[in-house]
């Protein structure tokens, strides 16, 4: 067997030509992000994702058009999200359970062809909008809203939220933002949607496994945890003491490091010059202010870069969303890379079973339970 690594790092677990980082710098299907983020709908970087190739513009109207018309939730997951207690359930959880329960409304769930697995990607991709936007405006005690057909996903999502049509600079925020955070090669949730349907599970189980290991605060979860020290510190010369303080006590600081880049995420200038200009915009650049504050003393006091998760939090804080819906937003991006790479493990197989080196005892002398 060969040495164990901790946490699998530098481990190249399976082959894959969705996304890559070389040399910090991440590409989708060979394309790279910073011309993605610039120039693409998010609707492109799913059709990209899960063909392998930029669609043409009937192509891309086809996706755009069907993933619209499959936003809709049957009445009975809408019923469900309302049984849940609303004052208490974090809305990943509530994703996540969604999720799997809508597997049980699809007739296909357990069709394994090819062809009706994409037609599921479709299906998932439209409805896990919906789920989140419903669940947001149910616990608010308001009516779940219908999507528009004529409207693009991004459009779509901030409509079926707030209830009325979004403003351009909104849409296109959110547009950038989920075009960001679509994939990333064999992160934590992605490489667990690999292991599920490595059995030959189905892809709603595929989904719902990576829905449970973004939440985690050390993946997705950091962006709702960015906020919440942002709100914390509240003030931007309250900024450096609290986060001296929190490195003495060697707590980590949310939206700070990453597994894979030591000199900085490709993805964080996108989103820091969207804080910017959204928190000034809002009247609030005190959050991106304090922001920059955070993110030079980390890389100086400690060489850590802000991740994705750092600036994303201030830009959907500006936009309005509810903190703890921002890693349900990541999870509505993210589903489209999980998908895409659920769709390239059925095509190629083999079960992921690695080994565990045994640190526990040796051989010890069995004792009768009752002279024990
Ligand atoms: C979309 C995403 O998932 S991006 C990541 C989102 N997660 C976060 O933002 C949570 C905060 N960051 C972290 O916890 C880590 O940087 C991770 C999980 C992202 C990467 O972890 P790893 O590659 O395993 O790095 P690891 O945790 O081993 O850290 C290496 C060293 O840097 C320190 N370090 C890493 N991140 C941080 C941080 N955010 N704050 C303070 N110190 C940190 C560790 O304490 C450790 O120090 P040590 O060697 O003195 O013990
Ligand atoms: O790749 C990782 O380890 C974390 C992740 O999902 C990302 O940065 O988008």
């Amino acid at each position: 067997m060969t040495a164990t690594t901790k946490g699998l790092e530098g481990v190249v677990a399976t082959q894959s030509s969705i996304s890559s980082i070389i040399d910090d710098q991440l590409t989708y299907v060979g394309y790279k992000i910073d011309d993605l983020a610039k120039n693409s709908s998010f609707e492109e970087v799913i059709y990209l994702l899960w063909n392998q190739k930029l669609p043409t513009k009937a192509e891309l109207e086809a996706l755009r058009a069907d993933l619209a018309a499959n936003m809709e939730l049957p009445d009975a997951i809408i019923d469900h999200l309302r049984s849940y207690d609303l004052s208490t359930v974090h809305p990943m959880a509530a994703l996540r359970t969604a999720v799997s329960l809508l597997g049980l409304y699809d007739e296909e769930a357990d069709v394994m062809e090819q062809e009706v697995n994409k037609k599921k990607a479709v299906r998932i991709q439209a409805k896990i909008a919906t789920i989140v936007t419903a669940f947001a405006r149910i616990r608010q005690g308001k009516e779940p809203i219908k999507p528009k057909k004529e409207y693009s996903y991004s459009e779509n999502f901030l409509y079926m939220l707030n209830g009325e049509s979004p403003k351009d600079i909104e849409v296109e925020a959110i547009n950038k933002a989920l075009v960001l955070h679509a994939d990333h090669e064999l992160n934590a949730s992605t490489f667990t949607a690999r292991v599920c349907v490595a059995t030959l599970s189905d892809i709603y189980s595929g989904v719902t496994a990576a829905i449970g290991a973004l939440k985690g605060p050390l993946h997705g979860g950091a962006n709702e945890r960015v906020m919440k020290m942002l709100t914390e510190i509240g003030e931007e010369e309250n900024a450096i003491p609290y986060i001296k303080e929190k490195l003495e006590n060697k707590e980590k600081i949310m939206g700070m490091g990453h597994r894979v880049y030591r000199n900085g995420d490709p993805r964080a200038k996108f989103l820091r010059e969207m804080s910017r200009q959204l928190t000034k915009l809002t009247g609030q650049s005190k959050w991106y202010n304090m922001s920059i504050k955070i993110e030079d003393y980390i890389k100086e006091h400690k060489g850590l870069p802000a991740n994705v998760d750092f600036y994303s939090a201030s830009v959907y804080h500006s936009l309005g969303i509810d903190h703890d819906l921002f890693t349900p937003i990541f999870a509505v991006s993210r589903v489209s890379g999980w998908l895409a790479h659920i769709l390239e493990q059925y095509d190629n197989n083999r079960l992921i079973r690695p080994r565990a080196e045994y640190t526990g005892p040796k051989s010890p002398e069995y004792v009768s339970i009752d002279k024990r």
